[in-house]
């Protein structure tokens, strides 16, 4: 098809989605409004810990800045080295750890010091923050003290009951240690007083059992961690919250805050809430384009899409394919299709439940379906690393409609831990869609070719 005829078709084309559109955002299904995107990062964030099984590499190095630079940097290689109770050495190897994790390796000596350091460490989820502050809490409680001792506030009830199960597995050697959830919907009796030793809970139900309710006595904590601090301080609330907690801890009382990512604002409210701090940072691994080759297809319609989209997976092995679309909508029309002609498909949809979503990744994890489609809201943080090949049936664009370099970046890049080349596929059904294109080739100065899929042997080309 002639340029202009094609340029022609898709603006009457578009024009007749963007009227699809304005009626879809309106309606139940409509697109993510800010809010939700808050609630999502907690979503994403519990996604991660429910499929997760192994740490996360990273070869970047761990940055360490002491409170007090005179003291030599200590690091440990081994658990042994850090001489813990034989009871929590025993519940860490019963957790199948053969030796700290690079952020581990760091952090366990400074929060195990005595007297015990306060800590703001950063590192992408996956590299071992949870394991580690857990076996903070444990070494420092005492079982036969029959009160709260170690506090740790998590923003999701989800999310407090996650690292609930850790506690519970690498305490299980302790037979005296009890864990109390100070989450909504849990109502204790007036007047009564926790006989648990470790409680976590949500900001606003621990603001209340340490003062209104008094279940807990802030006093007697030793310890107390901030789990999540992005996604903390993405709820309305939670943060002023978490500060008026920590006013009611004792001075001596050891302060603890973890993080994936360390934006400004976390930065700022991390320091309120952890005075004098040792910082350890690790950076995540960067993600680059070099090892992916990049095409685009022009179309003039979804259908045509699609067919290309067949055509590709006519000519090529594809082992297992990401697709994504721009609204639910498409994503489950796509998936629909796809099934038609015969693929093992699943679909990663925003209706779903959390522990649904995670069913489905851990299936396309294990190969269990070849093509995962999804949109973007849904897949984003989650690393299926094995995923050669990328298909963008929609171009990722900002709420504003401009390109969104970081989300294609994230859904086509690749870091050196896996290092493979990968194969990504742009389709374009418009002149806006083109223009889109055209920036994101400028931003990360790399030419996207374009790929005839009407052309086979063309297409056989790509794939060596
Ligand atoms: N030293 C270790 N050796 C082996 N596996 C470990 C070690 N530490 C943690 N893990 C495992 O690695 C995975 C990720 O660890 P963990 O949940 O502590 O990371 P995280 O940084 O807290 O992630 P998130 O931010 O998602 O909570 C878990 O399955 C955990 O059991």
């Amino acid at each position: 098809m002639a340029t202009d005829s094609w340029a022609l078709a898709v603006d009457e084309q578009e024009a007749a989605a963007e009227s699809v559109s304005a009626v879809v955002k309106t309606s139940a299904n409509a697109e993510k409004t800010d809010e939700e995107e808050k609630e999502d990062r907690a979503a994403q964030s519990l996604l991660n810990k429910l499929i997760r099984s192994n740490l996360v590499d990273n070869t970047n190095q761990v940055e360490v800045l002491q409170r007090d630079p005179n003291s030599p940097l200590y690091s440990v290689k081994s658990f042994e080295e850090l001489r813990l109770k034989p009871q929590l050495l025993q519940g860490v190897y019963a957790m199948g750890f053969n030796r700290p994790s690079k952020i581990q390796e760091n952090a366990l000596p400074l929060m195990l010091a005595e007297p015990p350091q306060n800590l703001i460490a950063q590192s992408q989820s996956g590299t071992g923050k949870t394991a580690a502050f857990v076996l903070a809490m444990l070494s420092q409680v005492e079982p036969a003290n029959k009160y709260p001792q170690c506090l740790c506030l998590s923003p999701t009830y989800e999310l407090a009951l996650q690292t609930g199960k850790v506690i519970e597995q690498m305490g299980k050697f302790y037979p005296a240690l009890k864990l109390a959830y100070a989450v909504r919907g849990n109502k204790l009796e007036r007047g009564q007083k926790l006989s648990e030793q470790i409680v976590i809970g949500t900001p606003g139900t621990v603001l209340d059992w340490c003062s209104k309710l008094k279940f807990i006595d802030p006093k007697k904590i030793k310890v107390f961690v901030l789990d999540e601090a992005d996604v903390m301080i993405a709820t309305q609330g939670h943060q002023d919250q978490s500060i008026r907690i920590q006013r009611m801890l004792p001075r001596n009382c050891q302060m603890l805050l973890f993080s994936a990512t360390f934006e400004d604002s976390v930065w700022k409210f991390a320091q309120k809430v952890v005075p004098d701090p040792n910082v350890i940072k690790l950076k995540r691994e960067e993600e680059t384009l070099d090892t992916i080759k990049q095409y685009y297809v022009l179309c003039s319609s979804r259908d045509e899409k699609f067919q290309a989209l067949c055509n590709l997976y006519g000519a090529i092995t594809i082992a297992q394919a990401m697709i994504f679309c721009h609204t639910r909508k498409t994503a489950s029309w796509l998936a629909a299709e796809l099934s038609k002609e015969g693929h093992q498909v699943a679909l990663l949809s925003g209706e779903m439940m959390v522990e649904q979503r995670a069913a489905v990744i851990e299936r396309f994890r294990e190969g269990k379906e070849k093509v995962l489609v999804t949109t973007n809201v849904c897949a984003r943080g989650i690393d299926v690393e094995q995923v050669s090949v990328v298909i963008n049936f929609d171009l990722p664009v900002d709420k504003d409609g401009n390109p969104d370099n970081e989300t294609y970046l994230h859904r086509i890049g690749r870091t050196g831990r896996f290092g493979k080349r990968g194969l990504a596929v742009n389709m374009v059904d418009s002149k806006h869609s083109m223009n889109i294109l055209n920036r994101i080739q400028e931003h990360f100065n790399k030419k996207i070719e374009r790929l005839d899929t009407d052309d086979l042997d063309e297409i056989e080309k790509i794939a060596n």
